[in-house]
């Protein structure tokens, strides 16, 4: 016999003792009798408790409220075959003693619905031993209480945010110290909200903070509560909390809090989100429930506030957000410093280089920069990670992994390479746009088949409307050249057009920059599902639908103009258009070196032509 045969085999005896336990318990169950009063033998009046014989048996339980002056309730456990033998003597019992379908609902049903539950978890272990995971999905709760006592993660290794930290730094001091503050009667706050997008270090602050404070971290996931049975998460909370209270001071952590504190909408109906209601509202129990004096602070999480149920961040619940936001160059140096330090580097990696080349990465991209780059270095089998492991490790997370097995066709190559030229040449024509880097049309990633990549200068904070214009133009040199060489509209410019409309729109309804609707904002922008860059929604103001309209028309215009500027750009410079992409085909790729003699050709014509 197997182990594993033997171990389950234990399960099943165990399974099996279990049941009988559960039969034996619901066959005893507490049963509701109604005894006249004169059946009472003795009765306490201020303990409402009762004892009465009725033939051979003996009776006792808590009495309830009187129906009329003789008769009162006597709740008391019985085996269900005394009742029976009672009823046989002919004593006088009102009422119904025993319900007899729910008496064998439940010394039957009940027991074979703990040998079904038994039966699956043994399965689930079974299934999850074979890494056959989700297949008995139904049964699984996958939110689990992570406690680390010590966290040993301290300030020094969260870079790049220091207001957040400079705001976490007073909950640190209060961990350390939570009499004192209560004495001078500081008001604390009990629930902390981090907001950012994801992999911005949220979580990593948060253990952080009860690094720091050398105080036990309670965590668990919001996300994780979803797909369970009714009653588990409310359960899960309460252990929470009930953790963190036996172990105060202490830090509750909990991530993803959207995923479960979703506004509750009165209107649900399908999708049976009483799971994540019960567990919300054990939530809010918890949190007007404790008292942060005994040393307990809990932080959340999310990179949507906004959807969040109001209920949360009441006073005295989430009042307090701290913003967890994205690095920018400092920072991004910072947190590569950091990361950099575990890795062994060659000389000429220089942190600054690599911060320049990555802006818009967020701590956790850079993290896996840093690992992508050492993997490089690893493969190559080189003794140090060097620059230009940084810089390929920067194209393959930027532009997604190279797909060498995809192959276009002689004439897709023809168009891409023009498509690709057109962004580059109106980029390099345009004054107060990022530097063109490289030009490809090595397909990568998902649905790219070439690529223009840009160097950004620096961090851009500000940028005005003539640099907007002019991004928008580029975004549309693509499917410009596509349209003047081939005369056609083909699939390929769909993202660059998404890009373009979405600066279009908010160049319109966001900066104001239209003579016509004025210096007026019409719609606000906030983060999207995913936080990253490019993915923010845009929420409506209130605004009437004639200038709904008149703004879709000035979206329009805004990409018509920019559209007509890179067209014609490409037009006058058709020869050179035509040049390039003939070389670009031929070596698939082409580096901003090899672009020079491109730029020169180009301003050469301009100041010629303004002449
Ligand atoms: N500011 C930072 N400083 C140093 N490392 C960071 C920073 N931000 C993120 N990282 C790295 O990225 C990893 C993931 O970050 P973390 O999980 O804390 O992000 P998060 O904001 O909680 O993300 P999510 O919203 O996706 O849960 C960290 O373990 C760390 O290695
Ligand atoms: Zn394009």
């Amino acid at each position: 016999m197997s182990k594993e045969t033997q171990a389950n085999l234990w399960y099943l005896v165990v399974a099996v003792l279990g049941v009988l336990f559960v039969q034996d318990l619901v066959s005893t169950a507490r049963q509701t009798m109604t005894l006249t009063y004169s059946q009472f033998e003795t009765y306490a009046e201020e303990d409402k408790i009762a004892t009465a014989i009725i033939g051979d048996q003996f009776i006792s339980g808590t009495f309830q409220t009187p129906i009329d002056g003789k008769t009162r309730y006597v709740t008391t456990r019985v085996d269900p075959d005394i009742v029976a033998r009672l009823e046989e003597t002919g004593v006088d019992i009102v009422g119904e003693p025993e319900n007899r379908f729910l008496r064998d609902l439940l010394s039957w049903i009940v027991p074979a619905f703990a040998f079904f539950a038994v039966w699956m978890l043994l399965f689930r272990q079974f299934a999850e031993k074979q890494g056959m995971n989700g297949f008995m999905a139904i049964g699984k709760s996958r939110a689990k209480v992570y406690m680390e006592s010590e966290t040993g993660v301290s300030f020094d290794d969260v870079a790049g945010v220091d207001e957040a930290k400079a705001e976490l730094k007073e909950v640190v001091d209060f961990l350390k110290n939570p009499s004192e503050y209560s004495r001078l009667g500081a008001r604390i706050p009990k629930g902390i909200l981090l907001v950012g997008p994801p992999g911005t270090g949220k979580t990593l602050l948060a253990r952080a903070v009860a690094g720091e404070a050398g105080v036990t971290f309670f965590s668990i996931s919001g996300s994780e509560f979803v797909e369970m049975f009714v009653g588990v998460g409310a359960a899960r909370v309460r252990d929470l909390f009930e953790g963190a209270r036996k172990a105060a001071p202490a830090i509750i952590f909990i991530d993803e809090l959207d995923a479960l504190g979703r506004a509750r909408s009165a209107g649900q109906i399908y999708g049976g989100h009483d799971e994540r209601e019960q567990t919300l509202n054990q939530l809010l129990t918890e949190l007007d429930g404790f008292d942060p004096s005994v040393g307990i602070v809990l932080l959340a999480a999310t990179n949507r506030p906004e959807i969040l149920d109001p209920a949360l961040l009441r006073a005295g619940r989430f009042d307090r957000q701290v913003l967890v936001d994205k690095p920018d160059k400092k920072g991004r140096i910072d947190i590569l410093r950091v990361h950099m330090k575990k890795v062994k580097l060659a000389d000429d990696v220089d942190a600054e280089k690599v911060a320049a080349l990555t802006p818009g990465f967020s701590g956790a991209d850079l993290a896996n920069l840093v690992n992508e780059a050492a993997l490089l270095a690893t493969r190559r089998k080189a003794d140090a990670v060097t620059m230009d492991d940084f810089s390929n490790a920067v194209e393959r997370i930027v532009a997604g992994l190279e797909k060498r097995n995809r192959v276009l066709n002689q004439r897709e190559r023809e168009i891409v390479a023009h498509h690709e030229m057109g962004h580059a040449m109106v980029a390099l024509a345009l004054p107060g746009v990022d530097p063109v880097h490289k030009v490809s049309i090595i397909p990568r990633g998902v649905g790219a088949l070439g690529y223009t990549l840009q160097r950004p200068t620096e961090d851009r904070f500000l940028m005005t409307e003539e640099e907007l214009r002019n991004k928008i133009s580029v975004l549309l040199g693509g499917r410009a050249a596509e349209k003047l060489v081939f005369n056609h509209l083909s699939t390929g410019a769909a993202d660059d057009l998404a890009k373009a409309t979405d600066i279009a729109r908010a160049m319109v309804t966001r900066y104001g920059m239209d003579r016509d609707l004025g210096h007026v904002s019409y719609d606000e922008e906030r983060p999207g599902f995913l936080g990253r860059p490019g993915d923010e929604i845009w929420a409506r103001r209130p605004h009437s639908e004639e200038t709904a309209e008149k703004i879709d028309q000035k979206v329009r215009e805004i990409i018509e103009t920019a559209f007509s500027q890179s067209f014609s750009i490409l037009e006058k410079n058709r020869d050179l258009l035509e040049e390039y992409a003939q070389r670009l085909l031929n070596r698939e790729t082409l580096t901003e070196d090899e672009l020079k003699g491109l730029a020169e050709r180009l301003t050469q014509r301009e100041s010629v032509e303004a002449a």
